[in-house]
């Protein structure tokens, strides 16, 4: 078994890539580098920008104070004479490398603030591009998928300072040196970079197989960190011991690690090839270097003290291009991964919600309207042909099997999916049509799976957004849902921190989670109200009173209940009965208990299955 993307598309994309492609990005990279560098510490970017021009000052005034150190040396007259006509070069020598080895200190500290920023900054607006999309993309495996990718991307960011850095170094160094060189014999510049050329392909070339290599092997990094997360994490602690999981566990997590081992040795062993290929053809291209300054000497082209500068301004430029083609492939593999960074913010990994701009007001009718719905991928329809109206003052209930459609229908009446076919409206207008923000301010939700923010009680009920009536609010909230029971015994009260891994904070149990999930409905002033599933894990009194609740609360809303106990959906002004995605019911408690069909059916196996035969829950 191996988790794998499903299209491949981006690895076709990647194999296109060429080494032309890569050169052009190459100055993009750095742009963009410093764009966000600046976007994150304006002061520290000016700073590395100074240190690396003044550096590469630094280098060229090195080079030339060896030049003149070795001009004075190598003229004829006494050894004091030359001395002393070298002792101003040396200094400058001296000096420029004093400046330069303080500028390196400066520069490894600001590059050592900016680049961890700058990871965060990009993180920042991966999470905020996620925020931006419609929920149906984390349905579908492309959008994980770049999600990931982009998640790489972020992280290696705040490497990109350091590598633009090293690029910027590494090219002033060389600009230095080939100045010098050029001085000494144009000849030996152009020499020099073919000589240099085979190792940057190579290196390139390298660094593109490694990124391919990672790209291949995405899914199964993506299913690691699902693995640890359920390996580390509390969530699922109690079932791995109780089902002794541990050891398949992590038989599979080595499989998986094993595999991407497999991808990442061949792609090493392939760029240590190239790298060797490179290695030889640049070691060729240097003793022709070599040869030709010893050509020039022999042939008078230039004078001793020429070349022995000739022979610094070399090693310059030669440890300059190494580190330019080293520094230069890093930093490509980078700019792939901050492509796939940047290209998923561009385009949101394609799902950005393009909706419209229309206001939202609580809705008195939402009108579900010949309504199909498809998830992504999927072969079969989870809704087909639905028409329902909800109003405000109703409670409407949703029953069905497993799969037949209940909570996708709830989630398009609350707009967090628009529909394939057909159209959901609030009020006439479509959901698509109302501005995402407006329209949620008037959906309060509580889902199957509810979240457990490790935050505050206080938090956990507001949401992170307070009313004018500060904690009234929200006790009041928690006294609806029977929360402030639950409340009154914490540490803290509203203050206690939900999360048992932190000092200081609590943990609930499941009934008492799901009290604090209703109370978040029961506080939003909203217009709608969606219930999947809200007394799953509640005792039958807590249970009692959130459906008398429903009834007072439904007044001045629309609520829609989704709900396998039957007996409950009595409190409901109207019953609809969904099966394999399509509405084979509709009507009141009292008509569909006593007319023929699968609401039957479902009353039947409830009662039965229930000890008082599901009196106590019926409150006709
Ligand atoms: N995110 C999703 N991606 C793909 N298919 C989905 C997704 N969510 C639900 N489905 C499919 O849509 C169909 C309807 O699912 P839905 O969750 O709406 O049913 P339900 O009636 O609420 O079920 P349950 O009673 O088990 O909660 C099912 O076949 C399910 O497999």
């Amino acid at each position: 078994m191996r988790y794998v993307d499903l299209t491949g598309s981006r690895e076709a994309a990647g194999r296109s890539i060429r080494m032309s492609d890569m050169a052009r990005r190459l100055p993009q990279l750095v742009r963009r580098s410093l764009a966000l560098a600046w976007q994150v510490d304006r002061r520290a970017t000016v700073g590395l920008l100074v240190c690396q021009v003044v550096a590469g000052v630094m280098q060229a005034l090195g080079l030339v104070a060896i030049a003149g150190t070795l001009a004075a040396l190598l003229r004829s007259g006494d050894v004091y004479h030359r001395l002393l006509q070298a002792w101003p070069s040396v200094a400058l020598l001296a000096g420029a490398a004093g400046v330069r080895a303080l500028l390196g200190i400066t520069v490894s500290w600001l590059s050592s603030r900016l680049g961890p920023l700058m990871s965060r900054e990009a993180e920042q607006m991966l999470l905020t591009g996620c925020a931006e999309v419609e929920l149906c993309a984390y349905d579908d495996p492309d959008f994980n998928r770049d999600r990931e990718a982009a998640d790489r991307g972020a992280q290696v960011t705040g490497d990109l300072i350091d590598e633009g850095q090293d690029l910027i170094a590494s090219s002033a160094s060389f600009l230095a040196g080939a100045i010098v060189l050029a001085g000494v014999h144009w000849v030996l510049l152009p020499l020099l970079v073919a000589a240099s050329l085979p190792q940057a392909l190579a290196q390139v070339s390298a660094a593109r197989v490694r990124y391919l290599a990672n790209l291949r092997s995405n899914g199964d990094q993506r299913m690691l960190s699902v693995l640890r997360w359920h390996i580390y994490t509390k969530d699922a602690a109690d079932q791995i011991r109780a089902g002794t999981m541990s050891a398949f566990l992590s038989g599979r997590y080595r499989e998986t690690v094993a595999r991407i081992n497999r991808e990442d040795r061949a792609a090493a062993d392939k760029g240590a090839r190239m790298s060797l290929v490179g290695a030889l053809c640049g070691g060729l291209g240097s003793a022709v270097v070599w040869a030709a300054v010893v050509w020039l000497l022999a042939t008078n082209r230039i004078s001793v003290g020429h070349a022995g500068t000739a022979v610094f301004a070399l090693q310059t430029v030669g440890q300059s291009v190494r580190g330019l083609v080293a520094v230069g492939a890093r930093a490509v593999r980078t700019g792939l991964y901050m492509d796939d960074w940047s290209g998923f913010l561009d385009k949101a990994g394609g799902f950005r919600m393009r909706r419209g701009s229309r206001g939202a007001a609580a809705p008195e009718r939402i009108e579900v309207t010949s309504v199909t719905h498809r998830y992504a991928g999927k072969d079969g329809d989870a809704l087909s042909g639905v028409s329902l109206t909800l109003r405000r003052g109703e409670v409407t209930a949703l029953v069905g099997f497993n799969g037949s459609g209940k909570s996708t229908l709830s989630k398009l009446v609350s707009g967090l999916y628009l529909p394939t076919h057909g159209q959901v409206s609030w009020d006439g207008v479509p959901t698509g049509d109302i501005d995402p923000q407006a329209l949620w301010q008037q959906v309060a939700l509580v889902p199957q799976d509810y979240a457990h923010w490790p935050l505050t009680v206080r938090e956990n009920v507001n949401l992170g957004q307070p009313t004018a009536r500060g904690d009234a609010a929200v006790r009041e909230a928690c006294m609806a849902a029977g929360a402030d029971e639950v409340v009154e015994k914490l540490g803290s009260g509203l203050d206690t921190l939900l999360a048992r891994e932190w000092l200081n904070g609590e943990e609930l149990s499941g009934g008492q989670w799901q009290r604090i999930a209703l109370a978040r409905a029961f506080f939003r002033d909203a217009g709608l109200l969606v219930l999947d599933e809200p007394t799953a894990n509640l005792d039958p009194r807590a249970e009692f009173h959130i459906f008398e609740r429903l009834r007072d609360l439904a007044r001045d809303r629309v609520v829609l209940l989704v709900t396998h106990r039957i007996t409950n959906v009595a409190i409901a002004d109207r019953i609809v009965v969904l099966d394999e995605g399509r509405i084979v019911q509709e009507g009141s408690y009292a008509e569909l208990a006593h007319r023929p069909g699968l609401f039957q059916q479902l009353l039947s196996y409830q009662v039965t299955s229930e000890p008082d035969g599901g009196k106590n829950g019926a409150r006709t």
